[in-house]
Protein backbone atom coordinates (compact mmCIF):
# COMPACT_ATOMS: atom_id res chain seq x y z
CA UNK A 1 0.00 0.00 0.00
CA UNK A 2 3.00 2.60 1.08
CA UNK A 3 4.32 1.68 -1.93
CA UNK A 4 2.72 3.60 -4.45
CA UNK A 5 3.33 6.89 -2.49
CA UNK A 6 7.18 6.26 -2.47
CA UNK A 7 7.36 5.18 -6.65
CA UNK A 8 5.99 8.62 -7.18
CA UNK A 9 7.61 10.65 -4.89
CA UNK A 10 10.78 8.57 -6.34
CA UNK A 11 10.37 9.49 -9.54
CA UNK A 12 9.69 13.13 -8.71
CA UNK A 13 12.80 13.64 -6.91
CA UNK A 14 14.70 11.41 -10.23
CA UNK A 15 13.22 13.88 -12.56
CA UNK A 16 13.91 17.30 -10.09
CA UNK A 17 17.63 15.92 -9.85
CA UNK A 18 17.72 15.50 -13.95
CA UNK A 19 15.99 18.87 -14.71
CA UNK A 20 18.51 20.46 -12.47
CA UNK A 21 21.44 18.91 -13.63
CA UNK A 22 20.78 19.93 -17.04
CA UNK A 23 20.16 23.42 -15.93
CA UNK A 24 23.64 23.55 -14.04
CA UNK A 25 25.24 22.16 -17.32
CA UNK A 26 23.62 24.14 -19.98
CA UNK A 27 24.34 27.31 -17.39
CA UNK A 28 28.02 25.94 -17.70
CA UNK A 29 28.32 25.37 -21.71
CA UNK A 30 28.05 28.83 -21.83
CA UNK A 31 30.90 30.02 -19.13
CA UNK A 32 28.31 31.00 -16.75
CA UNK A 33 27.09 33.93 -18.82
CA UNK A 34 25.15 36.60 -16.76
CA UNK A 35 21.38 36.48 -17.40
CA UNK A 36 18.05 35.20 -16.90
CA UNK A 37 17.82 31.80 -14.99
CA UNK A 38 14.13 30.91 -14.82
CA UNK A 39 11.57 28.20 -14.51
CA UNK A 40 9.78 28.69 -17.85
CA UNK A 41 11.31 29.20 -21.45
CA UNK A 42 10.66 32.56 -22.93
CA UNK A 43 10.11 31.31 -26.20
CA UNK A 44 7.74 29.30 -24.32
CA UNK A 45 3.55 29.61 -24.85
CA UNK A 46 3.24 29.64 -20.95
CA UNK A 47 6.84 31.46 -20.10
CA UNK A 48 5.49 34.53 -23.01
CA UNK A 49 1.88 34.92 -21.69
CA UNK A 50 2.35 34.07 -17.56
CA UNK A 51 3.44 37.87 -15.96
CA UNK A 52 6.46 38.81 -15.05
CA UNK A 53 7.82 37.02 -12.02
CA UNK A 54 11.90 36.58 -11.00
CA UNK A 55 13.35 33.30 -11.81
CA UNK A 56 9.85 32.51 -13.30
CA UNK A 57 8.81 33.97 -16.36
CA UNK A 58 9.77 36.91 -18.13
CA UNK A 59 6.53 38.57 -18.89
CA UNK A 60 4.66 39.72 -21.90
CA UNK A 61 6.41 41.91 -24.33
CA UNK A 62 9.75 41.79 -22.30
CA UNK A 63 11.94 41.92 -25.12
CA UNK A 64 10.41 45.72 -25.65
CA UNK A 65 9.69 46.20 -22.68
CA UNK A 66 13.48 45.34 -20.87
CA UNK A 67 15.07 47.17 -23.89
CA UNK A 68 18.40 47.96 -22.42
CA UNK A 69 17.68 47.19 -18.74
CA UNK A 70 19.05 43.52 -19.01
CA UNK A 71 21.87 44.39 -20.66
CA UNK A 72 23.13 46.91 -18.11
CA UNK A 73 22.01 44.86 -15.50
CA UNK A 74 24.33 41.74 -17.12
CA UNK A 75 27.30 44.50 -17.68
CA UNK A 76 27.50 43.23 -21.13
CA UNK A 77 25.66 43.98 -24.64
CA UNK A 78 25.51 39.77 -24.45
CA UNK A 79 23.31 38.37 -22.23
CA UNK A 80 21.89 34.64 -21.98
CA UNK A 81 18.94 33.21 -20.57
CA UNK A 82 18.67 29.23 -18.88
CA UNK A 83 15.78 28.17 -18.36
CA UNK A 84 13.65 24.38 -17.35
CA UNK A 85 10.37 24.56 -18.66
CA UNK A 86 9.23 22.73 -21.61
CA UNK A 87 12.67 21.79 -21.13
CA UNK A 88 16.17 22.51 -20.63
CA UNK A 89 17.05 25.69 -23.09
CA UNK A 90 20.20 27.70 -23.50
CA UNK A 91 19.50 31.63 -24.99
CA UNK A 92 22.02 33.91 -25.91
CA UNK A 93 20.48 37.24 -26.60
CA UNK A 94 22.62 40.43 -28.16
CA UNK A 95 22.24 43.84 -28.45
CA UNK A 96 25.56 44.33 -30.07
CA UNK A 97 26.17 45.58 -33.24
CA UNK A 98 29.36 43.47 -34.59
CA UNK A 99 27.42 40.37 -32.93
CA UNK A 100 24.69 41.03 -34.38
CA UNK A 101 26.12 41.66 -37.58
CA UNK A 102 28.12 38.25 -37.16
CA UNK A 103 24.56 36.02 -36.81
CA UNK A 104 23.17 37.74 -39.60
CA UNK A 105 25.81 37.57 -42.22
CA UNK A 106 26.23 33.74 -41.07
CA UNK A 107 23.90 31.96 -42.57
CA UNK A 108 25.07 28.59 -42.78
CA UNK A 109 26.28 28.86 -39.10
CA UNK A 110 22.97 30.89 -37.22
CA UNK A 111 20.00 29.88 -39.40
CA UNK A 112 16.70 30.36 -38.23
CA UNK A 113 14.59 28.32 -36.45
CA UNK A 114 11.89 27.53 -38.43
CA UNK A 115 9.89 25.48 -35.60
CA UNK A 116 9.17 28.95 -34.05
CA UNK A 117 7.05 29.82 -37.02
CA UNK A 118 4.49 27.29 -36.93
CA UNK A 119 2.16 29.60 -36.11
CA UNK A 120 3.09 31.14 -39.88
CA UNK A 121 2.83 28.19 -41.96
CA UNK A 122 -1.00 26.99 -41.23
CA UNK A 123 -1.39 27.53 -45.19
CA UNK A 124 2.00 25.98 -46.21
CA UNK A 125 5.35 26.42 -46.56
CA UNK A 126 6.43 30.37 -47.37
CA UNK A 127 9.12 32.70 -47.81
CA UNK A 128 9.21 33.69 -44.18
CA UNK A 129 8.84 30.21 -42.35
CA UNK A 130 11.05 28.32 -44.19
CA UNK A 131 15.78 27.46 -44.46
CA UNK A 132 17.98 26.13 -46.70
CA UNK A 133 16.61 25.42 -50.60
CA UNK A 134 13.23 25.90 -50.03
CA UNK A 135 13.89 29.49 -48.92
CA UNK A 136 15.96 29.93 -51.29
CA UNK A 137 13.55 28.73 -54.08
CA UNK A 138 10.75 31.78 -52.61
CA UNK A 139 12.93 34.21 -52.42
CA UNK A 140 14.14 34.15 -55.72
CA UNK A 141 10.86 33.76 -56.88
CA UNK A 142 10.00 36.97 -55.10
CA UNK A 143 12.72 39.35 -55.88
CA UNK A 144 12.29 40.40 -59.02
CA UNK A 145 8.67 41.99 -57.73
CA UNK A 146 10.74 44.21 -55.21
CA UNK A 147 12.13 45.86 -58.58
CA UNK A 148 12.50 49.79 -59.22
CA UNK A 149 10.02 49.54 -61.75
CA UNK A 150 7.18 48.25 -58.88
CA UNK A 151 8.98 50.77 -56.10
CA UNK A 152 7.44 53.84 -58.47
CA UNK A 153 3.90 51.50 -58.82
CA UNK A 154 3.84 51.55 -55.24
CA UNK A 155 4.71 55.22 -54.74
CA UNK A 156 1.37 56.08 -57.28
CA UNK A 157 -0.95 53.85 -55.62
CA UNK A 158 -0.03 55.15 -52.11
CA UNK A 159 -1.00 58.69 -53.66
CA UNK A 160 -3.75 57.39 -54.90
CA UNK A 161 -4.78 56.05 -51.84
CA UNK A 162 -4.26 58.94 -49.49
CA UNK A 163 -6.23 61.17 -52.05
CA UNK A 164 -9.12 58.84 -51.96
CA UNK A 165 -8.81 59.03 -48.10
CA UNK A 166 -8.94 62.87 -48.18
CA UNK A 167 -12.07 63.14 -50.74
CA UNK A 168 -14.25 60.21 -50.02
CA UNK A 169 -13.86 59.41 -46.73
CA UNK A 170 -12.48 62.54 -44.79
CA UNK A 171 -14.38 64.85 -47.53
CA UNK A 172 -14.69 68.61 -46.63
CA UNK A 173 -14.19 68.23 -42.95
CA UNK A 174 -11.89 70.50 -41.41
CA UNK A 175 -11.18 68.27 -38.36
CA UNK A 176 -11.49 64.26 -38.37
CA UNK A 177 -11.18 62.59 -34.59
CA UNK A 178 -10.13 58.87 -34.91
CA UNK A 179 -10.11 56.93 -31.93
CA UNK A 180 -7.66 54.54 -32.96
CA UNK A 181 -5.07 55.86 -35.65
CA UNK A 182 -4.59 51.66 -36.92
CA UNK A 183 -8.03 51.92 -37.84
CA UNK A 184 -6.49 54.26 -41.19
CA UNK A 185 -3.28 52.49 -41.13
CA UNK A 186 -4.33 49.40 -41.62
CA UNK A 187 -6.42 49.82 -44.60
CA UNK A 188 -4.16 52.11 -45.76
CA UNK A 189 -1.31 49.77 -45.51
CA UNK A 190 -3.68 46.39 -46.76
CA UNK A 191 -4.81 48.58 -49.92
CA UNK A 192 -1.15 49.80 -50.66
CA UNK A 193 -0.20 45.89 -50.64
CA UNK A 194 -3.32 44.73 -52.24
CA UNK A 195 -2.66 46.84 -55.66
CA UNK A 196 0.87 47.46 -55.88
CA UNK A 197 1.73 43.53 -54.60
CA UNK A 198 -1.66 41.76 -56.03
CA UNK A 199 -3.58 44.01 -58.47
CA UNK A 200 -6.31 43.98 -56.13
CA UNK A 201 -8.00 47.21 -56.40
CA UNK A 202 -10.69 48.20 -53.54
CA UNK A 203 -11.51 51.36 -52.73
CA UNK A 204 -12.62 53.19 -49.48
CA UNK A 205 -16.12 52.96 -50.23
CA UNK A 206 -16.32 49.23 -51.43
CA UNK A 207 -14.25 48.48 -48.38
CA UNK A 208 -16.77 48.40 -45.89
CA UNK A 209 -19.27 46.08 -48.09
CA UNK A 210 -19.14 41.99 -47.80
CA UNK A 211 -19.28 40.78 -51.08
CA UNK A 212 -21.96 38.41 -52.09
CA UNK A 213 -20.57 34.89 -51.32
CA UNK A 214 -19.01 35.99 -48.25
CA UNK A 215 -19.55 36.55 -44.91
CA UNK A 216 -16.76 38.72 -43.80
CA UNK A 217 -15.05 41.61 -45.70
CA UNK A 218 -11.53 41.09 -47.00
CA UNK A 219 -9.98 43.29 -44.51
CA UNK A 220 -11.64 41.40 -41.75
CA UNK A 221 -11.00 38.42 -42.91
CA UNK A 222 -6.84 39.40 -43.08
CA UNK A 223 -7.17 41.32 -39.68
CA UNK A 224 -8.71 38.29 -37.66
CA UNK A 225 -6.51 36.01 -39.31
CA UNK A 226 -3.64 38.13 -37.93
CA UNK A 227 -4.52 38.69 -34.30
CA UNK A 228 -5.78 35.20 -33.64
CA UNK A 229 -2.90 33.84 -34.99
CA UNK A 230 -2.05 31.91 -31.59
CA UNK A 231 -5.45 30.57 -30.84
CA UNK A 232 -5.20 28.75 -34.00
CA UNK A 233 -1.97 27.66 -32.76
CA UNK A 234 -3.06 26.36 -29.60
CA UNK A 235 -6.82 25.19 -30.19
CA UNK A 236 -6.77 21.99 -31.99
CA UNK A 237 -9.16 22.18 -35.08
CA UNK A 238 -12.41 20.53 -33.49
CA UNK A 239 -12.48 23.12 -30.93
CA UNK A 240 -12.47 25.54 -33.17
CA UNK A 241 -16.37 25.87 -32.58
CA UNK A 242 -16.69 25.88 -29.00
CA UNK A 243 -17.01 29.69 -28.25
CA UNK A 244 -18.54 32.64 -30.38
CA UNK A 245 -14.66 34.04 -30.59
CA UNK A 246 -13.43 30.30 -31.94
CA UNK A 247 -16.14 30.19 -34.17
CA UNK A 248 -15.01 33.71 -36.02
CA UNK A 249 -11.43 33.66 -35.82
CA UNK A 250 -12.32 29.84 -37.58
CA UNK A 251 -14.43 31.85 -40.10
CA UNK A 252 -11.72 34.38 -40.47
CA UNK A 253 -9.55 31.66 -41.36
CA UNK A 254 -11.60 29.68 -43.95
CA UNK A 255 -12.89 33.16 -45.75
CA UNK A 256 -9.30 34.67 -46.31
CA UNK A 257 -8.52 31.14 -47.77
CA UNK A 258 -11.66 31.35 -49.53
CA UNK A 259 -10.63 35.16 -50.75
CA UNK A 260 -6.83 34.05 -51.92
CA UNK A 261 -8.46 30.98 -53.88
CA UNK A 262 -10.69 33.31 -55.52
CA UNK A 263 -7.97 36.21 -56.09
CA UNK A 264 -5.88 33.15 -57.90
CA UNK A 265 -8.73 32.33 -60.12
CA UNK A 266 -9.96 35.71 -61.37
CA UNK A 267 -5.96 36.33 -62.34
CA UNK A 268 -5.61 33.26 -64.32
CA UNK A 269 -8.66 33.51 -66.26
CA UNK A 270 -8.22 37.23 -66.89
CA UNK A 271 -5.88 38.15 -70.16
CA UNK A 272 -2.62 38.17 -70.03
CA UNK A 273 -0.78 41.47 -69.52
CA UNK A 274 2.75 42.37 -68.83
CA UNK A 275 2.36 42.51 -65.17
CA UNK A 276 5.44 42.55 -63.11
CA UNK A 277 4.51 41.96 -59.33
CA UNK A 278 4.70 39.98 -56.81
CA UNK A 279 1.55 38.34 -57.33
CA UNK A 280 2.35 37.29 -61.19
CA UNK A 281 5.96 35.93 -59.86
CA UNK A 282 4.29 33.70 -57.43
CA UNK A 283 1.48 32.46 -60.23
CA UNK A 284 4.21 32.07 -62.73
CA UNK A 285 6.40 30.03 -60.68
CA UNK A 286 2.49 27.74 -59.64
CA UNK A 287 2.34 27.40 -63.37
CA UNK A 288 6.10 26.08 -63.47
CA UNK A 289 6.94 29.12 -65.85
CA UNK A 290 9.65 29.93 -64.35
CA UNK A 291 12.27 26.90 -64.49
CA UNK A 292 12.76 24.94 -61.15
CA UNK A 293 10.02 22.92 -59.45
CA UNK A 294 6.74 24.84 -59.37
CA UNK A 295 4.81 26.36 -56.71
CA UNK A 296 2.26 23.91 -55.08
CA UNK A 297 -0.83 25.17 -54.28
CA UNK A 298 -0.21 25.25 -50.79
CA UNK A 299 2.89 26.74 -51.47
CA UNK A 300 1.19 29.65 -53.71
CA UNK A 301 -1.62 30.51 -51.41
CA UNK A 302 1.12 30.63 -48.53
CA UNK A 303 3.26 32.54 -49.63
CA UNK A 304 0.22 35.22 -50.50
CA UNK A 305 -1.24 35.31 -47.75
CA UNK A 306 2.47 36.03 -45.69
CA UNK A 307 3.08 38.63 -47.99
CA UNK A 308 -0.13 40.30 -47.24
CA UNK A 309 0.77 39.65 -43.21
CA UNK A 310 4.32 40.89 -43.79
CA UNK A 311 3.38 43.24 -46.09
CA UNK A 312 0.57 45.33 -44.06
CA UNK A 313 0.39 44.96 -40.55
CA UNK A 314 4.09 46.00 -39.95
CA UNK A 315 3.69 48.90 -42.00
CA UNK A 316 0.42 49.66 -40.58
CA UNK A 317 1.58 49.65 -36.70
CA UNK A 318 4.99 52.16 -38.05
CA UNK A 319 2.78 54.43 -39.58
CA UNK A 320 0.39 55.03 -36.78
CA UNK A 321 3.39 54.99 -33.69
CA UNK A 322 5.00 58.17 -36.42
CA UNK A 323 1.70 59.85 -36.61
CA UNK A 324 1.43 59.53 -32.31
CA UNK A 325 4.73 60.49 -31.99
CA UNK A 326 4.38 63.58 -34.30
CA UNK A 327 1.23 64.33 -32.37
CA UNK A 328 3.14 64.95 -29.42
CA UNK A 329 6.60 66.51 -30.46
CA UNK A 330 4.44 69.37 -32.75
CA UNK A 331 8.04 70.98 -33.01
CA UNK A 332 9.33 67.71 -35.00
CA UNK A 333 5.92 68.11 -36.50
CA UNK A 334 6.67 71.41 -37.88
CA UNK A 335 10.22 70.74 -39.21
CA UNK A 336 8.97 67.97 -40.98
CA UNK A 337 6.08 70.31 -42.56
CA UNK A 338 8.33 72.91 -43.56
CA UNK A 339 10.52 70.44 -44.81
CA UNK A 340 8.18 69.19 -47.45
CA UNK A 341 7.22 72.75 -48.05
CA UNK A 342 10.03 73.47 -49.38
CA UNK A 343 10.68 70.67 -51.29
CA UNK A 344 7.58 69.93 -52.98
CA UNK A 345 5.08 72.67 -54.43
CA UNK A 346 1.55 72.87 -52.73
CA UNK A 347 -0.11 73.12 -56.23
CA UNK A 348 0.58 69.28 -57.70
CA UNK A 349 1.41 65.52 -56.10
CA UNK A 350 4.84 64.58 -54.85
CA UNK A 351 6.31 62.20 -57.60
CA UNK A 352 8.53 58.83 -57.16
CA UNK A 353 11.47 60.93 -58.44
CA UNK A 354 11.13 63.36 -55.89
CA UNK A 355 11.50 60.29 -53.04
CA UNK A 356 14.81 61.05 -52.52
CA UNK A 357 14.58 64.49 -51.80
CA UNK A 358 12.47 63.96 -48.43
CA UNK A 359 15.50 63.37 -46.31
CA UNK A 360 13.03 64.65 -43.11
CA UNK A 361 10.37 62.04 -43.71
CA UNK A 362 12.83 59.14 -44.18
CA UNK A 363 14.53 60.87 -40.56
CA UNK A 364 11.07 60.49 -39.47
CA UNK A 365 10.55 56.94 -40.04
CA UNK A 366 14.32 55.30 -39.14
CA UNK A 367 13.42 57.25 -35.73
CA UNK A 368 9.97 56.04 -35.26
CA UNK A 369 11.64 52.39 -36.01
CA UNK A 370 14.37 52.83 -33.72
CA UNK A 371 12.06 53.50 -30.82
CA UNK A 372 8.97 51.02 -31.89
CA UNK A 373 10.67 48.11 -34.20
CA UNK A 374 8.03 46.23 -35.05
CA UNK A 375 10.17 43.04 -35.05
CA UNK A 376 11.04 43.14 -31.52
CA UNK A 377 13.08 39.90 -31.38
CA UNK A 378 14.78 38.11 -34.40
CA UNK A 379 15.26 34.01 -34.18
CA UNK A 380 18.22 32.24 -35.01
CA UNK A 381 20.11 29.09 -33.52
CA UNK A 382 23.76 28.07 -33.50
CA UNK A 383 24.24 25.18 -36.00
CA UNK A 384 27.88 24.08 -34.50
CA UNK A 385 29.71 25.04 -31.59
CA UNK A 386 31.15 28.51 -31.84
CA UNK A 387 31.65 31.80 -29.88
CA UNK A 388 29.96 35.20 -29.97
CA UNK A 389 31.79 38.27 -28.33
CA UNK A 390 30.66 42.17 -27.33
CA UNK A 391 32.40 44.54 -24.87
CA UNK A 392 31.44 44.71 -21.24
CA UNK A 393 30.52 48.19 -19.60
CA UNK A 394 34.30 48.50 -18.61
CA UNK A 395 35.27 48.26 -22.67
CA UNK A 396 36.62 44.97 -22.13
CA UNK A 397 36.57 42.35 -24.95
CA UNK A 398 34.37 39.55 -23.36
CA UNK A 399 33.76 35.70 -25.65
CA UNK A 400 31.08 33.81 -24.87
CA UNK A 401 30.75 29.76 -25.68
CA UNK A 402 28.23 29.08 -28.01
CA UNK A 403 27.39 25.60 -27.60
CA UNK A 404 25.63 23.93 -31.00
CA UNK A 405 21.63 24.16 -30.41
CA UNK A 406 21.85 27.07 -28.33
CA UNK A 407 19.02 29.74 -29.40
CA UNK A 408 19.99 33.32 -30.26
CA UNK A 409 17.76 36.04 -30.05
CA UNK A 410 18.38 39.44 -31.89
CA UNK A 411 17.15 41.96 -29.08
CA UNK A 412 16.40 45.01 -31.44
CA UNK A 413 14.84 46.96 -29.16
CA UNK A 414 18.09 46.24 -27.02
CA UNK A 415 20.36 47.28 -29.87
CA UNK A 416 18.02 50.54 -30.39
CA UNK A 417 18.40 52.01 -26.98
CA UNK A 418 21.81 51.03 -26.53
CA UNK A 419 23.68 54.55 -25.23
CA UNK A 420 26.45 53.29 -26.23
CA UNK A 421 25.65 54.13 -29.62
CA UNK A 422 22.21 56.58 -29.12
CA UNK A 423 22.88 59.29 -26.92
CA UNK A 424 19.97 59.65 -25.05
CA UNK A 425 18.24 57.06 -26.47
CA UNK A 426 14.96 57.30 -25.24
CA UNK A 427 14.24 60.80 -26.95
CA UNK A 428 12.73 61.22 -30.35
CA UNK A 429 15.24 62.96 -32.57
CA UNK A 430 14.42 62.20 -35.97
CA UNK A 431 17.58 64.70 -36.58
CA UNK A 432 20.01 62.16 -35.41
CA UNK A 433 19.37 60.89 -38.60
CA UNK A 434 20.35 63.58 -40.97
CA UNK A 435 24.08 63.25 -39.85
CA UNK A 436 26.26 60.50 -39.80
CA UNK A 437 24.26 57.41 -37.72
CA UNK A 438 25.97 53.87 -36.28
CA UNK A 439 24.31 51.41 -39.27
CA UNK A 440 25.00 48.36 -37.76
CA UNK A 441 23.38 49.82 -34.74
CA UNK A 442 19.63 50.04 -36.40
CA UNK A 443 18.48 46.96 -37.44
CA UNK A 444 15.02 47.19 -37.52
CA UNK A 445 14.44 45.47 -40.77
CA UNK A 446 17.18 42.73 -39.88
CA UNK A 447 20.11 42.26 -42.13
CA UNK A 448 21.85 39.71 -43.84
CA UNK A 449 20.52 37.53 -46.59
CA UNK A 450 17.31 37.00 -44.44
CA UNK A 451 16.68 40.64 -44.08
CA UNK A 452 13.36 42.09 -45.12
CA UNK A 453 12.66 42.15 -48.96
CA UNK A 454 9.88 44.69 -48.89
CA UNK A 455 12.20 47.48 -46.97
CA UNK A 456 12.13 49.51 -49.85
CA UNK A 457 8.28 48.98 -50.73
CA UNK A 458 7.87 49.96 -47.23
CA UNK A 459 10.07 53.03 -47.69
CA UNK A 460 8.25 53.93 -50.41
CA UNK A 461 4.68 53.97 -49.37
CA UNK A 462 5.25 55.03 -45.82
CA UNK A 463 7.34 58.40 -47.41
CA UNK A 464 4.23 58.85 -50.22
CA UNK A 465 1.91 58.47 -47.47
CA UNK A 466 3.47 60.96 -44.75
CA UNK A 467 4.18 63.27 -47.59
CA UNK A 468 0.43 63.98 -48.27
CA UNK A 469 -0.87 63.89 -44.81
CA UNK A 470 1.56 66.17 -43.09
CA UNK A 471 1.47 68.65 -46.12
CA UNK A 472 -2.26 68.79 -45.90
CA UNK A 473 -3.42 67.96 -42.42
CA UNK A 474 -1.97 68.89 -38.98
CA UNK A 475 -2.37 65.93 -36.60
CA UNK A 476 -2.52 66.04 -32.82
CA UNK A 477 -3.32 64.15 -29.67
CA UNK A 478 -7.48 63.40 -29.33
CA UNK A 479 -8.46 65.71 -26.23
CA UNK A 480 -10.43 63.50 -23.73
CA UNK A 481 -11.74 65.23 -20.10
CA UNK A 482 -10.54 62.14 -18.35
CA UNK A 483 -7.32 63.18 -19.53
CA UNK A 484 -7.51 66.29 -18.48
CA UNK A 485 -4.21 67.17 -16.36
CA UNK A 486 -2.00 64.52 -17.35
CA UNK A 487 1.94 65.62 -17.74
CA UNK A 488 3.40 65.09 -21.05
CA UNK A 489 5.00 61.81 -19.98
CA UNK A 490 2.04 60.65 -18.70
CA UNK A 491 0.46 61.40 -22.08
CA UNK A 492 3.25 59.70 -24.18
CA UNK A 493 2.93 56.42 -22.40
CA UNK A 494 -0.76 56.32 -22.34
CA UNK A 495 -0.71 57.00 -26.75
CA UNK A 496 2.64 54.93 -27.03
CA UNK A 497 1.31 52.11 -25.08
CA UNK A 498 1.70 48.51 -26.89
CA UNK A 499 1.42 45.00 -26.49
CA UNK A 500 3.28 42.18 -27.83
CA UNK A 501 1.48 40.73 -30.90
CA UNK A 502 2.10 39.02 -34.50
CA UNK A 503 4.35 42.50 -34.20
CA UNK A 504 4.42 45.66 -31.37
CA UNK A 505 1.02 46.54 -31.71
CA UNK A 506 -0.19 50.18 -30.61
CA UNK A 507 -3.02 49.82 -27.82
CA UNK A 508 -5.34 53.16 -29.03
CA UNK A 509 -3.31 56.43 -30.33
CA UNK A 510 -6.78 58.43 -30.15
CA UNK A 511 -5.62 61.76 -32.61
CA UNK A 512 -7.27 64.70 -34.69
CA UNK A 513 -6.35 65.63 -38.25
CA UNK A 514 -6.83 69.16 -38.97
CA UNK A 515 -7.30 70.63 -42.41
CA UNK A 516 -4.17 73.11 -43.01
CA UNK A 517 -5.15 76.43 -44.27
C1 LIG B 1 7.97 48.87 -41.31
C2 LIG B 1 7.96 47.92 -42.20
C3 LIG B 1 8.66 46.60 -42.08
C4 LIG B 1 9.50 46.13 -41.11
C5 LIG B 1 9.98 46.83 -39.85
C6 LIG B 1 9.87 44.78 -41.47
C7 LIG B 1 10.72 43.97 -40.73
C8 LIG B 1 11.14 42.71 -41.12
C9 LIG B 1 12.06 41.88 -40.38
C10 LIG B 1 12.73 42.24 -39.06
C11 LIG B 1 12.22 40.72 -41.07
C12 LIG B 1 13.06 39.51 -40.66
C13 LIG B 1 12.16 38.60 -39.83
C14 LIG B 1 12.81 37.34 -39.36
O1 LIG B 1 13.99 37.08 -39.59
O2 LIG B 1 12.08 36.59 -38.72
C15 LIG B 1 11.38 40.81 -42.24
C16 LIG B 1 11.26 39.81 -43.19
C17 LIG B 1 10.39 39.87 -44.24
N1 LIG B 1 9.61 40.94 -44.63
FE1 LIG B 1 9.52 42.73 -43.70
N2 LIG B 1 9.24 44.45 -42.64
C18 LIG B 1 8.51 45.54 -43.06
C19 LIG B 1 7.75 45.63 -44.20
C20 LIG B 1 7.59 44.64 -45.14
C21 LIG B 1 6.83 44.76 -46.35
C22 LIG B 1 6.10 46.02 -46.81
C23 LIG B 1 6.88 43.53 -46.98
C24 LIG B 1 6.26 43.08 -48.28
C25 LIG B 1 5.70 43.85 -49.15
C26 LIG B 1 7.70 42.66 -46.14
C27 LIG B 1 7.97 41.34 -46.42
C28 LIG B 1 8.87 40.57 -45.72
C29 LIG B 1 9.20 39.20 -46.07
C30 LIG B 1 8.61 38.39 -47.20
C31 LIG B 1 10.17 38.78 -45.16
C32 LIG B 1 10.88 37.42 -45.12
C33 LIG B 1 12.16 37.55 -45.93
C34 LIG B 1 13.01 36.29 -45.95
O3 LIG B 1 13.03 35.56 -44.97
O4 LIG B 1 13.67 36.08 -46.96
N3 LIG B 1 8.10 43.37 -45.05
N4 LIG B 1 10.74 42.03 -42.25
Amino acid sequence: MQTTPLLIGSFILLFVCQKLIGFFRAVKSIGNHPGHRLLFSPASVLGSFLPKTKYVSLGQNHTFVSKHTVFEAAGCDIHSSVSIIPNIRTMIVLADPAAIKEVTSSRARFPKPVHFYKALSFYGHNIVASEGEEWKKYRKISAPAFSDRNNKLVWDESVKIMEGLFTDVWGDKDAITVDHCVDITLPIALFVIGVAGFGRNVSWKEDVVIPPGHQMTFKDALHIVTTDIFVKLIVPDWAMRLTPRLRRAKLAFDELHRYMAEMIRLRQHSEKVDRHDLFSSLLDANAGDLGGPALTEDELISNIYIFLVAGHETTAHTLCFTFGLLALYQEEQEKLYQHIKSTIPSDRLPTYEEMPLLTHSMAVFYETLRLFPPVAAIPKFAAEDTTLSATDSKGVKITVPVPKGTDITIAVPGLHYNPRYWEDPHAFKPERFLKDWPRDAFVPFSAGARACIGRKFFETEGIAILTMLVSRYKITVKEEPQFAGETFEERKARVLANRAGLTVTPLRVPLVFTRRT
